[in-house]
């Protein structure tokens, strides 16, 4: 199995990026693990609680978990993937059924911040977007997709996703053996991974 970690700041392009790279790849040779759909479960907590939570710092995701399902998939063995709700901002009750597939790809703003995680990339790709562009595909996508309002992505971005993004993610920059540029759409690298995957496919 190759795996292959996908990291880089919000709104960066990491979902667009793996979308397009799937999308022309045969459909039951390639998985995808977001870590999005590893926030740990905050049930417990009520929606004003959870509103106040950091998402964007290491201890908000069940990387244990994360870790054990990319182990269980390398094993040959299915996993029962969690389901996250961005409007709700905790776990659904539900899980999505991933079998083992020849690739598989872990995004993540954090997933090359991890050791124990980046340890199990045979590539790790880091996608870059300046901040200015990021806040605003961010802005426009929480507000469109995630239920937030404009005042609220600012304050969590200032308090939260600015802050740990030069704290965790930047960094984790150093671990990677490519680096997309994706201010604008960049069919090339998007190629270029494709191509890689192919010849481990074939
Ligand atoms: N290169 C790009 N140029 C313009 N918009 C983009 C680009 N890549 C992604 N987007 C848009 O930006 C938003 C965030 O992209 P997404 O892939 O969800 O980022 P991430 O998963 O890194 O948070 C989406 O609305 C997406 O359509
Ligand atoms: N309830 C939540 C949980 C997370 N976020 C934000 O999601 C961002 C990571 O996802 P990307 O698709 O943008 O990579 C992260 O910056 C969290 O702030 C949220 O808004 N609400």
């Amino acid at each position: 199995m190759l795996v292959i970690g996908i990291a880089g700041g919000t709104g960066c392009g990491k979902t667009t990026v793996v979308n397009q790279i799937v999308e022309e790849l045969p459909q039951n040779e390639v998985g995808v693990i977001s870590q999005d759909s590893y926030y740990h479960d905050l049930a417990h907590l009520t929606k004003e609680e959870r509103g106040k939570v950091n998402f964007d710092h290491p201890n908000s995701i069940d990387f244990d978990l994360m870790i054990a399902h990319l182990e269980e998939l390398r094993n040959g063995k299915p996993i029962e993937k969690p389901i996250y709700s961005f409007v709700e901002e905790t776990r659904l009750d539900d899980t999505i059924t991933v079998h083992p597939r020849k690739v598989i790809i872990v995004e993540g703003i954090l997933v090359l911040s991890n050791p124990k995680l980046r340890e199990m990339f045979d590539i790790k790709i880091y996608v870059h977007a300046d901040s200015d562009e990021r806040l605003i595909r961010r802005l426009q996508r929480d507000i469109k997709e995630r239920g937030h309002d404009l005042e609220k992505v600012l304050h969590r971005y200032q308090t939260a996703v600015k802050p740990m993004h030069q704290q965790f993610i930047e960094p984790s920059k150093e671990f990677a053996d490519l680096i997309i540029p994706n201010n604008h759409y960049n069919t090339v690298a998007v190629d270029m991974v494709r191509t890689i995957i192919n010849e481990n496919l074939g």
